[in-house]
């Protein structure tokens, strides 16, 4: 657990590389740190330079921060994120996003890229997170264990209502402008810990719990920015469908999931430019 006091000096050390102050920040699922190529006047600081930061250690995930105005805003953009199966214990994963918090930043964007446990769901749909289940949390995975510091927020937040109502309409109304209609879900995300994708019966687990699209992240980042209190609005980019047939010979593989990102990437870097013009923070 990084102290309220080490979060500061990661922070001191961005903000001694940066002009701007950022108000909202973004988080680039796997496949999806395109988005980046629409932040103007990028400043980029790979996570390696930055001492104490999680490094990013898988494909399609670049492992770079860029500030800059995106849709007429001042953001923070994390071009790819860590895990908690890359070794890294979830207080760790948090970091980022309380750095975030002491930059300034008031609203956060989350995407991922996730497998479809909705069975109307299509590969290349894209998911307004409405609400998760933390499964990881079934088995003590959260970043908000340990001691609190009540700078960051309080010790027991409240969860329901994390993923913001205006924001979701907002969304709706941005992807009907953009003839996204076609391909929208609204949905329940959900957390393991991976690296292993899902067994056919844990797929169908996931179905009776009232899951639409599971992956591997976005949770321990949202209870976070949840916990000091900021705005949250987050995307799935379904990415694969989950084998919920117990002789299907297809099997989820990463490959799919980055090549589906590449082939949604416009859409979405359009998508977030035009949302991020218009949320309130
Ligand atoms: O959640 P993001 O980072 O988008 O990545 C998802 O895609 C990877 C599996 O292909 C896992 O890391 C899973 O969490
Ligand atoms: N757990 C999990 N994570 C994913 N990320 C992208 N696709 C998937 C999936 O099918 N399962």
């Amino acid at each position: 657990m990084a102290s309220y006091e080490e979060v500061e000096q990661v922070t001191k050390f961005l903000q001694s590389k940066i002009k701007t102050q950022p108000i909202v920040g973004i988080v680039c699922g796997s496949g999806l740190g395109k988005l980046a190529e629409e932040v103007q006047d990028p400043t980029i600081i790979p996570y390696t330079d930055i001492p104490g930061f999680p490094v990013s250690t898988v494909p399609g995930h670049e492992g770079k921060l860029v500030f800059g105005k995106l849709g007429g805003k001042e953001v923070v953009l994390m071009q790819g994120r860590s895990h908690c199966y890359e070794g890294y214990p979830p207080q760790k994963i948090a970091l980022p996003i309380r750095c975030m918090k002491l930059l300034g930043v008031r609203t956060l964007l989350v995407t991922n890229a996730a497998g479809g446990i909705n069975r109307k769901y299509k590969v290349g749909d894209v998911m307004i997170i409405k609400d998760h289940i933390n499964l990881a949390g079934f088995a003590g995975v959260n970043p908000l264990v340990g001691p609190n510091d009540e700078r960051f927020g309080p010790r027991f937040p409240a969860m329901s209502g994390s993923y913001d109502k205006k924001y979701r309409d907002l969304a709706r109304s941005v992807a009907k402008n953009m003839n996204m209609e076609s391909y929208l879900q609204e949905g329940v995300y959900s957390m393991m810990v991976g690296p292993a994708f899902e067994t056919v019966t844990e797929c169908r687990l996931l179905e009776i719990l009232g899951v639409d699209a599971t992956g591997m992240s976005t949770v321990p980042e949202v209870l976070v920015a949840r916990h000091c209190g900021m705005k949250i609005f987050g995307m799935s980019l379904i990415t694969n469908e989950c084998i919920m047939e117990y002789d299907s010979t297809a099997f989820a593989n990463h490959e799919e999931v980055l090549q589906t990102g590449k082939q949604r990437s416009e859409d979405l870097k359009k998508f977030f430019s035009k949302f991020v013009e218009q949320i309130e923070v």
